[in-house]
């Protein structure tokens, strides 16, 4: 295992006092990272097999705010989410086929082509969502030997065993597991709906390494033949590379808690590594009350959604609700969600539109009001991330501000001061402009007034039955990344 450099000495500010929910210990405990004013994160990323719906967004928009609000208060972070493209079965007992494998047969693709694919897809959908990149994202078939090393650190310590080619967490051999979800060891339920495999010497143990049947294809030396890693080794073996041992954050949706983070933890201490400090979970995104997922049947992926809707409204849709709540998604919600979209959006406009013409009066209660709502937010954000109380500070500064603007003159002072709360509390740390910065939000409107001409022209020309014209300037479009379709609202553009 390798890890970090130790950090340089710190130029950080005083502790901002963030307080966060650790599902471990169960309470919100204040936020004190392990080397200061460094923070390590990770976050269980997609297994890339199929695009992505709005329910995984509401957890990687979650983490994201989770990264920015860190950000905001002066920490520098290394934010590492991985890809698994292998080892993740169809059910959570070891047996099943790979989702990837099932996937590559049903497509008629390679593996690795399955993985490439929705991996750039998962990437478009997250950057239409500005989604801040990840500082490390690495994949699970990229780091076979630390997972294997992993493997046989625990085997060396009694915790692991080799069964007919494949080897498994002994869970008797740690008690501790079970610590996360509070589960007993004796409260699990023996084995699972599926048969317990005869190999294992509990039906509770989890799988480390898989044998590799005859014709399966992603399948690596081992040494215990041939196979591939079980699905939870892989962030083990990631986030204490990139990480180091004790890191601070690990993040996951709820669903994850067991078996998956329970296991992580498991491997990773059982093996001598002290794992995450702090466990975050998010909770499920619903419609009709129910978990949208894919097995279900009930999900839009982004790829739909984003292609009709404004993503800056999507997101905002998901920052109204607090990471650890549920987040019911209906028309009424989306609307409502565009609606108050629209009216930030509006205000910040207004209030660009008037600078450079601004006179340079002084508005002192205006200026406090300002100040306050700004306070407001970031405490919000220092408990435990509180998005909605933060928005809800965002709208009082928006009353506040259309009441200035609607009573005459506004001095530059004020407006900067609206201005950069807009940009840096909205747009930096909840990520509703995209672009973040005043200047980058200008390039977008630009874009978007372009985008406004060139889809008329092609209008144009397919109303005068010009329509090699029109393909031509789809086919340019198209050609630079971007995507038009033609929807019963008109044409809508996607990058
Ligand atoms: N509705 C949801 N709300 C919030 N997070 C979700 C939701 N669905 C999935 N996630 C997150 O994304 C991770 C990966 O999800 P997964 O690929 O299993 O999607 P899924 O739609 O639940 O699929 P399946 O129904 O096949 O289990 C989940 O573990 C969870 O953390
Ligand atoms: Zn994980």
């Amino acid at each position: 295992m390798t890890h970090p450099e130790p950090a340089p000495p710190s130029t950080r500010q005083p502790d901002p006092g963030i307080v966060l929910y650790d599902t471990m210990q169960r309470q919100k405990v204040p936020f004190v990272p392990g080397v200061p004013g460094r923070v390590g994160m990770y976050l269980c990323g997609p297994t890339v097999y199929s695009d992505a719906h709005l329910g995984h967004a509401k957890k990687e928009v979650a983490f994201d705010v989770v990264r920015r609000t860190l950000l905001h208060f002066g920490y520098q972070v290394r934010y590492v989410t991985n890809v698994t493209d292998v080892g993740h079965l169809q059910n959570d007992s070891d047996d099943g086929e790979d989702k990837l494998l099932a996937r590559a047969r049903l497509e008629q693709l390679e593996p690795m082509e399955v993985a490439d694919k929705y991996f750039w897809s998962f990437v478009r959908d997250m950057d239409a969502l500005n989604v801040l990149k990840p500082s490390i994202n690495p994949r699970a078939t990229g780091h076979i030997p630390e997972q294997i090393e992993l493997i046989e650190e625990l085997i060396r310590r009694g915790h692991a065993y080799e069964s007919g080619g494949s080897v498994y967490f002994d869970v008797r051999s740690w008690p501790e597991y079970g610590k996360l979800s509070g589960r007993r060891l004796d409260d699990q339920e023996e084995g699972t709906r599926e048969a317990v495999r005869e190999d294992k010497r509990d039906p509770r143990d989890f799988a480390l390494w898989k044998q590799a049947e005859p014709g399966h294809i992603m399948r690596w030396e081992s040494p215990w033949g041939e196979g591939f890693p079980g699905w939870h080794i892989e962030c083990s073996a990631m986030s204490l590379k990139y990480l180091g041992e004790g890191f601070d954050i690990h993040g996951g949706g709820i669903d994850l808690e067991f078996p998956h983070h329970e296991a992580e933890i498991a491997q990773s201490e059982a093996a001598g590594h002290p794992f995450a400090r702090y466990w975050m979970h998010n909770n499920m995104l619903t419609i009709g009350g129910e978990k949208m997922s894919k097995s279900k049947g009930n999900f839009t992926t982004l790829r739909d959604l984003l292609a009709v809707h404004d993503p800056m409204v999507v997101r905002f849709l998901l920052v109204g609700s607090h990471y650890r709540s549920i987040t019911e998604f209906s028309d009424a919600a989306f609307e409502s969600a565009r609606s108050g979209y629209r009216r930030l959006t509006e205000a910040l406009h207004e209030v660009e539109r008037r600078l450079p013409t601004a006179p340079g009066k002084s508005d002192p209660a205006l200026l406090e009001n300002i100040g306050g709502h700004v306070r407001a937010f970031e405490d919000a954000m220092r408990d435990d991330f509180n998005t909605p109380r933060a928005v809800a500070a965002l709208f009082g500064l928006t009353t506040d501000v259309n009441a200035a603007l609607a009573a005459g003159e506004v001095g530059r002072e004020a407006l900067e001061a609206a201005r950069t709360a807009y940009r840096t509390l909205g747009g930096d740390v909840l990520g509703l402009f995209a672009g973040g910065t005043a200047e980058r939000g200008d390039d977008a409107q630009v874009v978007g007034a372009l985008m406004d001409l060139v889809l008329q022209a092609r209008q144009h020309y397919r109303l005068n039955k010009q329509y090699a014209q029109a393909d031509d300037l789809r086919d340019t479009l198209a050609s630079v990344g971007v995507t038009v379709e033609d929807t019963k609202d008109g044409p809508r553009w996607r990058r």
